[in-house]
């Protein structure tokens, strides 16, 4: 059987600079591309495009959560720049839980990638039956931290998207599934639905 659950997914890039108009806004591209490749459900996406404003950010977080969004990916805002807020609007304002592996994850993802990756202070919540992920700004990053690295093909150090569909499970969402030559989801046995 080849259907698979119709999943909706937020995303919303933070950047003063991109939300204003000073450069494109190269982050929604991006992230739509590479779900658009990892994942076989069919999509709907919720794009947000907002300053570095830690309330605006929390309540767009909400919304999209409140809208229906299984998975809600931000990307900006993450550093140590005064108005680097997006792990605080995501934390305090919105979390029912962290979920500290997935930003422990990204760094050492990242860090195969650039020293400074210890400077991106992403965090990973769930609010309700959503997972709500912090990604860099980057747009670069997206792609990095996601698919993980990978050497003449073999994966060397596992993208953080590799443990999405099962939290997904867990929470009460769609069950996701993957093009695994983009990005293998990992569930234990008991977990893999039976076609
Ligand atoms: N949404 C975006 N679209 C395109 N490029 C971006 C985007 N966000 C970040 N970048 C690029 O990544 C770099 C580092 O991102 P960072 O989030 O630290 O930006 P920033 O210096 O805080 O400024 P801003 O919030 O105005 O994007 C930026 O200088 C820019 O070159
Ligand atoms: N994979 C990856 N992670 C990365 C980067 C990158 O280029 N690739 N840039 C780093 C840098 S320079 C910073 S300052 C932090 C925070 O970035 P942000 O404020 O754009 O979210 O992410 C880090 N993590």
């Amino acid at each position: 059987m080849a259907d698979h659950d119709p999943v909706t997914i937020g995303i919303v890039s933070i950047s003063d600079r991109a939300s204003s108009g000073v450069y494109e806004d190269k982050g929604l591209p991006a992230l739509k591309e590479w779900l658009g490749r990892a994942l076989k459900n069919p999509l709907t996406f919720q794009e947000r495009l907002i300053p570095d404003e830690k309330e605006r950010i929390s309540a767009t977080l909400i919304e999209l959560v409140d809208a229906g969004c299984s998975l809600v990916l931000t990307t900006g805002g993450t550093g140590p720049a005064p108005r680097d807020v997006t792990p605080e609007a995501t934390l305090l304002a919105i979390a029912d839980k962290e979920m500290p592996g997935f930003g422990e994850q990204m760094r050492q993802i990242s860090l195969r990638f650039v020293p400074t990756a210890i400077l991106s202070r992403q965090v990973a919540v769930i609010r309700g039956k959503s997972l709500v992920l912090n990604l860099p700004g980057q747009p670069k990053s997206i792609q990095e931290t996601l698919e993980g690295l990978k050497e003449d093909g073999r994966q060397v150090v596992p993208g953080i998207f590799a443990a999405v569909p099962y939290c997904v499970d867990l929470i009460g969402g769609p069950y996701l599934e993957t093009n695994d030559e983009v990005c293998k989801g990992f569930r234990p046995k008991s977990a893999i639905r039976v076609k």
